[in-house]
């Protein structure tokens, strides 16, 4: 019988789900790194919460591990890659906590209106401060929502039920989803200017890191409050402090900070600053909820093989596997690529098209479509995979059709992944060499050849002389060694892309320089 342990701190529910499985459950939380790693070899599933680090080292050190069940949302503290790479699924439960976290940004709210922790400190120290603390009303207030998935809808719906404006920016909402929740759909630069009050509800991504900076807080208004109940890391917290103590920002309320455990953090000396240790998702009623989820998903993934809510496994069968898997790490990067592009653009998606031709049109391409969107999204959405893709691009209003040819063009397989958006449309396909290794033949309806590489750089420009030149001197003067690089072109003296494989991430301030060069027309990096 497969064995479980619980290194978090979980309702008792998940014990009672997996003994009555079958499964031999151990509870030992509070192990240091090195403690984990002594025992996790002995168990063939892991059941977490955020405080279990799941490294690449611990995954090391379990080769019987097959499955890692997360009872809440974010996944930020398992090495996913390295958990692929080990055959090992990682699970979360990305409802469960949803409401409960929503309420708390809510409760936080009110906490900055009427400064209930110090007017509630100053009273049981028997101050009686009636004076100190004149609050603001919440009714007519404009509520800026910054991410509006699962917990950003349910507080957009709480907000507009307390009488406030709501603007929500979030690149995956659809106009209808937006009407559907009482919002309007603003831009971050009007949020910015227009909000009261300033919620954050994005997963933390490179597009989301520092969300919240020096330059965003410079166009709010004066006086806006923010509230963090996402991840610490979206909002710049030297930036808040400074907000904070020149008056620019009138409040902010945390439950999470760039490091956790947070014991030691200047903005604690401020009294307009509202702080809680991660406790979002902490009531008796999520904890069970994301506890018995996650018991009920491992148990049946190790005693049955069922997948659900996987963070990295394709839904494929055995049998089918050998010749759909590399089809759907293309269809995954194709996705990727041109997720990558739109969020960096931030488009909202509003349709999607895959053609399959030759070759592949012979398999399955539910999988395939699947792992394209999982590409397509990941960028923009916590947990976003090949099981929970389809869904979250319906509930976004995308709309996903697939083409399937069996005629061979230039290559004999081929995946074209065709993005519209409302201002643009962008296409990017891919074949396979060898049978296995995916490459890019087509960007925009312009042939290239390039491999996917870990760090790459996707510059449009004009086919003029001069280009190549500047730009590989810019590289050059940087310090930048390219490790592939690849033109095309429409036409000659027309559109122009070069897709460059670099041996490290490209610095900000150097793509900077490469987007003002002469001829750019636009400059991306991208990681695969
Ligand atoms: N404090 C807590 O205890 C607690 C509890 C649960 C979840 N969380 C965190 O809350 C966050 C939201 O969770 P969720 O379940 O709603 O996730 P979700 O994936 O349902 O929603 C995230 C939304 O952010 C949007 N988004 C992505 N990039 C964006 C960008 N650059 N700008 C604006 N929007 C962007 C996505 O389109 C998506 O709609 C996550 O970071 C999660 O880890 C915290
Ligand atoms: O992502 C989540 O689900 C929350 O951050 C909750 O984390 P916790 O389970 O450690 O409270």
């Amino acid at each position: 019988m497969p064995k479980v342990l619980i290194s978090d701190k979980l309702s008792a529910a998940a014990i009672e789900i997996f003994r009555s499985r079958g499964i031999e459950t151990d509870v030992k939380t509070g192990l240091s790194p090195a403690e984990l790693r002594a025992i996790i070899g002995d168990y063939d599933g892991l059941a977490i919460r955020s405080a279990t680090k799941v490294t690449k080292e611990l995954l090391e050190a379990a080769p019987n591990l097959k499955v890692v069940g997360r009872a809440g949302i974010g996944v930020d503290n398992v090495d996913i890659k390295a958990a692929t790479s080990h055959g090992v699924v990682v699970m979360n439960t990305p409802f469960g906590n949803a409401i409960t976290t929503a309420e708390h940004a809510i409760a936080m709210m009110f906490a900055l209106a009427r400064q209930l922790p110090e007017a509630s400190a100053s009273t049981r120290a028997g101050k009686w401060e009636k004076n100190r603390f004149m609050g603001v009303e919440l009714t007519a207030k404009t509520l800026g929502i910054i991410g509006c998935g699962n917990i950003g809808s349910i507080v957009a719906d709480r907000a507009v039920g307390l009488k406030m404006k709501v603007l929500a920016y979030d690149p995956f909402l659809s106009e209808k989803r937006a009407v559907e929740l009482g919002v309007e759909k603003a831009e971050l630069p009007e949020l910015f200017a227009r909000a009261d009050f300033i919620t954050l509800h994005t997963p933390l991504v490179e597009g989301t890191r520092n969300i919240i900076n020096a330059a965003a807080i410079a166009t709010m208004k004066p006086g806006v409050r923010i509230i963090n109940c996402a991840r610490g890391g979206l909002v710049d917290e030297a930036a808040l402090l400074e907000g904070l103590q020149s008056g620019k920002v009138a409040g902010a309320a945390l439950d999470v900070f760039e490091v956790e455990p947070a014991t030691e953090n200047p903005l604690f000396a401020l009294e307009n600053v509202v702080c809680t240790p991660h406790l979002g998702a902490a009531t008796a009623e999520a904890q069970e909820n994301v506890a018995l989820q996650v018991a009920e998903q491992m148990s049946d993934y190790l005693l049955t093989g069922a997948v659900a809510n996987a963070i990295n496994v394709p839904a494929i069968s055995a049998e089918d596997a050998p010749r759909v898997r590399p089809y759907m790490e293309l269809a995954r990067r194709l996705g990727e690529f041109a997720g990558q592009l739109t969020q960096a653009r931030d488009g909202v998606i509003t349709h999607v098209t895959i053609e399959y031709e030759g070759a592949v049109s012979q398999l399955n391409h539910k999988p395939l479509t699947a792992a394209a969107l999982a590409g397509l999204m990941a960028p923009m959405i916590t947990g976003a995979n090949m099981v929970n893709a389809p869904v979250l691009a319906r509930e976004r209003g995308i709309e996903v059709a697939e083409t399937v040819h069996d005629r061979v063009s230039e290559y004999q397989t081929l995946i074209r992944l065709t993005i519209a958006t409302k201002t643009n449309t962008r296409s990017v396909a891919g074949t396979l060499f060898a049978g296995s290794r995916p490459r890019l033949v087509e960007i925009k309806g312009i042939p290239v050849e390039a491999d996917f590489g870990r760090h790459m750089l996707y510059v449009t420009n004009q086919d003029k002389p001069g280009f190549i030149g500047r730009f590989g001197a810019t590289l050059s003067d940087a310090g930048i060694n390219i490790a592939t690089f690849h033109l095309g072109r429409a036409a000659a003296g027309g559109d122009a892309i070069c897709l460059v494989s670099l041996d490290e991430p490209m610095p900000e301030a150097v793509l900077d320089v490469v987007r003002a060069l002469p001829l750019v027309v636009q400059a991306t990096s991208l990681t695969f």
